[in-house]
C-alpha cells in the first residue's frame, strides 16, 4: 500500500535531498504544496494532517508550531530540527544506538543534528560498554560542508569564495551539546568547536582522547574491536579503511553518501587516540538519516533508497 509523506519545508536544502531520494519510490506518495501556499499556514494544516508521515525540514520554532497543528492520532513525524532532540516522547533517529524497534514503533522520531550522529555513534557505544567512562570532560572539534547551515550559509559562502575556515560557536554551548550529553549519557556536556569550510558538503567529527589521563579507558584497539563489534552488521555505519599515506582527505568535488565512516587514530605506545567519524552533513547528517529512519517507520528495509 502507498503511504503519503509530506515534507514541510521542502524547498529548502534538506527538504530538497530528502524528496531525491524519494523520487521514483513506489512505496510512497508525496503530498506537495506549490510555492504560493508552501508557508500558508491553512494549507500546511491540511497536508500535515492528510499525511501518513511528516518530514520536518524547518527552523526550530516552525517545526514546533507544525507539530501542534497535528490533531490526529494517525500522522506519524520525523523532526530535523533541534527543536525535540532532547524532549519527552520523542525517539531518538539514530536507529544503530536508539535500536530499531524504538523507531520502527515510534510515532515522534527526532532525526539527529549532524555532528551530534558523528559524536554519539563513536562515544555512546563505548561509554556503554564501560570502556571509556561517563563522567570526562569530552572534547570534540569538527569541520562540516557549508550547506549545514541551510539556504543562508550557502549563499553566503557561495558569494565570499575568499573564506577559509570559519569557526563558530565561540561562546561555547552550540545547540547540538546537549543532545551530545543526553544520547551518550555523560554526566557533563562536551567542549565543542564547530567549523565551516568552503566545501559544499562533508563532514568530519573528531574526539581526541588523551588515554593515559584518563581513569577508565581501553586500548585503542579495544575501541577499534567494540565500534567494530557494536555495527557489525549496520550497512550504514562502517569501520573506515586505514587512510592511505597517512592524511585523511575531504574533498570539495566529494558527492557524498548516506554512510557513516567510523576511525580510531592512536600513537604507538596507545597512550593517545583520536576518535574520528567522516560523514556528509546531507547525508547520515539529514536528509540520508531521515529517509533510514522513514524506512524503518514504515517496515521497509532501511536502505531502500539511500545512497550507500
Ligand atoms: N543542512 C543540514 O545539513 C542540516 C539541517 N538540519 C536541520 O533541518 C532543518 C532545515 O534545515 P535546512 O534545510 O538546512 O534549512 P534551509 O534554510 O535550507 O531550508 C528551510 C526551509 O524551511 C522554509 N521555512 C521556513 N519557515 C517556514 C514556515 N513557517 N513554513 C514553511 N516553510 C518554512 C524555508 O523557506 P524559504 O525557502 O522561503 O527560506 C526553507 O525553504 C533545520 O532545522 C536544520 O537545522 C539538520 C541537520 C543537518
Ligand atoms: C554548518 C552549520 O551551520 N551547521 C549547523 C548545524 C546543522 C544541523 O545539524 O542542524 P540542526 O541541528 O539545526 O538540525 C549549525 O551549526 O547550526
Amino acid at each position: 500500500m502507498t503511504q503519503t509523506v509530506f515534507i514541510d519545508g521542502a524547498a529548502g536544502t534538506t527538504g530538497l535531498e530528502i524528496a531525491e531520494r524519494l523520487a521514483g519510490r513506489s512505496e510512497f506518495s508525496l503530498i506537495t504544496l506549490d510555492e504560493a501556499r508552501r508557508k500558508d499556514a491553512g494549507a500546511r494544516r491540511e497536508a500535515l494532517n492528510d499525511a501518513d508521515f511528516v518530514i520536518l525540514c524547518l527552523p526550530d520554532d516552525a517545526a514546533r508550531d507544525a507539530v501542534a497543528m497535528i490533531d490526529n492520532d494517525r500522522t506519524r513525524v520525523i523532526d530535523a530540527s533541534t527543536a525535540h532532540r532532547v524532549a519527552p516522547g520523542w525517539v531518538y533517529g539514530i536507529p544503530e544506538v536508539s535500536g530499531h524497534d524504538a523507531v520502527a514503533a515510534a510515532t515522534r522520531v527526532s532525526n539527529p543534528g549532524c555532528y551530534s550522529t558523528g559524536f554519539i555513534a563513536l562515544v555512546a557505544p563505548l561509554v556503554r560498554a564501560g570502556l571509556l567512562p561517563a563522567d570526562w570532560p569530552y572534547i570534540c572539534h569538527a569541520v562540516s560542508g557549508y550547506s549545514g547551515g541551510g539556504k543562508a550559509l550557502i549563499e553566503r559562502f557561495e558569494q565570499n569564495a575568499d573564506i577559509a575556515w570559519r569557526g563558530y560557536a565561540l561562546t561555547l554551548g552550540h545547540k547540538h551539546v546537549p543532545e551530545m550529553q543526553a544520547r551518550c549519557g555523560l554526566s557533563i556536556g562536551p567542549l565543542f568547536s564547530p567549523a565551516v569550510i568552503p566545501a559544499h558538503r562533508g563532514m568530519i567529527v573528531e574526539v581526541p582522547l588523551p588515554l593515559n589521563a584518563m581513569p577508565t579507558a581501553a586500548s585503542p584497539d579495544a575501541l577499534r574491536a567494540a565500534l567494530t563489534d557494536f555495527y557489525g552488521a549496520s550497512p550504514i555505519v562502517v569501520m573506515g579503511a586505514a587512510p592511505e599515506g597517512g592524511e585523511m582527505l575531504l574533498r570539495a568535488s566529494d558527492a557524498g553518501d548516506d554512510r557513516l565512516e567510523l576511525f580510531v587514530f592512536a600513537n604507538e605506545d596507545a597512550s593517545q587516540a583520536r576518535l574520528v567519524a567522516r560523514l556528509d552533513n546531507l547525508g547520515k547528517g539529514a536528509s540520508g538519516a531521515c529517509v533510514q529512519n522513514l524506512n524503518i517507520m514504515a517496515g521497509l528495509p532501511e536502505t531502500a533508497g539511500l545512497r550507500l
